[in-house]
């Protein structure tokens, strides 16, 4: 099995509702967020690549026009944008482009790391 990952930069404000008043998250702040897409494949495509890195640059533009500086309860219409729910929202959207998108990983400091992975891989052959 192959497994390729591309790393992606964003930096955009939250605040997670529903937390004690005394809870740092509960008041607005932000993060320099880092999300890794993780792609497998058993097979390789003819040139040898699970899929081409490049390909990945669809994802950058869509977190560049829609979440980069941006308030991400607004832009995700829920007052529990946590780093759990924005990995399984980018799976999703990976997921819909690259059928070997197999996790997604999303960490809000250099410290801290929540992934999404589907608990049985699906699988897919290299395009
Ligand atoms: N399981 C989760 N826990 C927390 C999330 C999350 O998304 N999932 N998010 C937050 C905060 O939004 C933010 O990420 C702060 O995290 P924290 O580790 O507390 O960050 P600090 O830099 O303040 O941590 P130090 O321990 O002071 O270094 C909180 N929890
Ligand atoms: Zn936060």
């Amino acid at each position: 099995m192959f497994r390729i990952t591309k790393e992606f930069h964003f930096s955009a404000s939250h605040q997670i509702l529903g937390l004690g008043e005394d809870h740092p998250c509960a008041r607005l702040h932000g993060h320099n967020y880092v999300v890794e897409v993780e792609l497998m494949s058993e097979e390789l495509n003819g040139i040898g690549f699970v899929r081409d890195y490049r390909e990945l640059s669809e994802f950058k533009r869509f977190i560049d026009d829609t979440l980069d500086h941006r308030h991400l309860n607004d832009v995700l219409g829920n007052d529990c944008v946590t780093a759990e729910t924005m990995a399984r929202y980018f799976y999703n959207w990976c997921r819909q482009r690259w059928p070997e998108t197999s996790a997604v990983r999303v960490k809000e400091t250099p410290k801290t790391c929540a992934e999404f992975r589907p608990l049985v891989y699906p699988g897919a052959r290299a395009a």
